[in-house]
């Protein structure tokens, strides 16, 4: 078992790449989708579906695990890889984001930000020291910088502005995380849509080192277009031989798009919380379980599907416990869309390793053009 980080890119295909980064918790194979653990627990998944699913890391919500049970507390009981019964790698966001998503009566200040609590209303303040010192408490393999996403629409000014102090909230995230062996920092890339904000923020980074990139300020509103706009310039500022995160990112078609751009890892809620609103994803499009169309249906979601889901219930037992809000409902759509994510990422990797990249893109848009069935 590897002691140190490292990331190695074992084949390419135009810019999307496939390869493996090595933790003392294990391999997490690129490109990687990282489903989402909130209040430490992939809702509704055990963590070792999570694991069947085809995960090879997840995400732990530092905004949420600071306010309740508290990072003090989690680290007092080992931390949250046993705390939430998984043990290979976790990445945690810094909490910046949520608590500017969530949060209310906010003060942000060069300092950080103090804000109440969404859950009691008390008080709470974040930094990017107080951020790495509850990341460590909760004991993540991966770390976030403490940074600030600016909501867009916002002209340029208010874009380079942020950027710039995200940028000193970097190097003061590098300083306070400290040497830490087998542990990574990923710094975040800001700057809107702007070329030259993206460039100057990369050079930032550069200079200041870390151990993976993430871009963020991405997927808030912006739309596919001019994400992917921004995707055809943006990592390419960012070190070849280190891991590119795009944070947040997405819909499948998105997740295609991002990794054929050369993105190599991606969060984001959508498979986890659309599958409790009885949204499934499929090869062929998306299915609303809800809809009184599959009542009487025999058919799996998807024939080809190998999930429990697909291979053990019919259509019309999926519409049946979800219409009577039965708890296997959340259980089994979550499960079928991890698993379908996961799929894709597996199909995306096997693609780039056999540079079949751009036939597997065409197969996989021609597939969902035909909607479902
Ligand atoms: O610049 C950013 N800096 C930091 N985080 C960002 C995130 C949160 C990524 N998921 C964290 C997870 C941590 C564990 C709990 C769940 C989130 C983003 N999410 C999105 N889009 C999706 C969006 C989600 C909500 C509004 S937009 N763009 C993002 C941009 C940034
Ligand atoms: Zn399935």
């Amino acid at each position: 078992m590897p002691q140190r980080f490292s990331f190695s890119v074992n084949a390419t295909d135009g810019k999307a790449r496939t390869g493996v980064i090595s933790t003392p918790r294990g391999d997490i194979r690129t490109p990687a989708f990282m489903p989402v653990g909130t209040a430490a627990t992939v809702k509704a998944m055990m963590p070792e579906s999570v694991r069947a699913t085809g995960a090879d890391i997840l995400l732990g919500n530092t905004y949420h695990l600071m306010l309740r049970p508290t990072a003090e507390r989690i680290a007092a009981l080992g931390g949250l890889h046993k705390f939430m019964n998984w043990d290979r790698p976790i990445l945690t966001d810094s909490g910046g984001f949520q608590v500017m998503s969530l949060s209310d009566l906010r003060k942000l200040t060069e300092e950080g930000v103090t804000f109440r609590s969404h859950v009691d209303g008390s008080k709470h303040f974040l930094s990017p020291e107080r951020s790495m010192e509850i990341q460590k408490l909760l004991g993540s393999d991966i770390v976030m910088c403490f940074d600030e996403c600016p909501a867009l629409p916002a002209d340029r000014d208010r874009i380079a502005s942020s950027m710039r102090l995200s940028m000193r909230w970097a190097a003061r995230s590098k300083e306070a995380f400290g040497d830490r062996p087998g542990h990574a920092l990923f710094g975040i890339q800001q700057g809107g849509l702007e070329r030259d904000f993206r460039e100057e923020s990369a050079s930032a980074l550069k200079e200041i080192g870390f151990d993976g990139y993430a871009i963020g300020g991405l997927a808030v509103g912006e739309g596919q277009e001019l994400m992917f706009q921004t995707l055809d310039f943006a990592p390419g500022f960012l070190p070849e031989d280190k891991p590119r995160y795009l944070m947040g990112v997405g819909k499948p078609d998105d997740i295609v798009g991002a990794v054929k751009r050369g993105v190599d890892m991606m969060d984001c809620v959508l498979p986890s919380r659309s599958g409790r609103t009885g949204q499934a994803w499929t090869r062929r499009g998306q299915v609303n379980i809800k809809n009184a169309r599959h009542a009487d249906d025999p058919r799996p979601l998807d024939e080809h599907c190998t999930c429990p889901a697909c291979r053990n219930y019919s259509r019309a037992y999926l519409h049946h416990v979800f219409r009577s809000q039965e708890i296997i409902s959340s259980m089994l759509l979550t499960w079928h869309n991890l698993h379908y994510f996961q799929e894709i990422m597996q199909g995306m990797r096997d693609a780039i390793a056999g540079g079949t990249f751009e036939a597997w893109e065409k197969d996989f848009h021609d597939t969902r053009a035909l909607g479902d069935i």
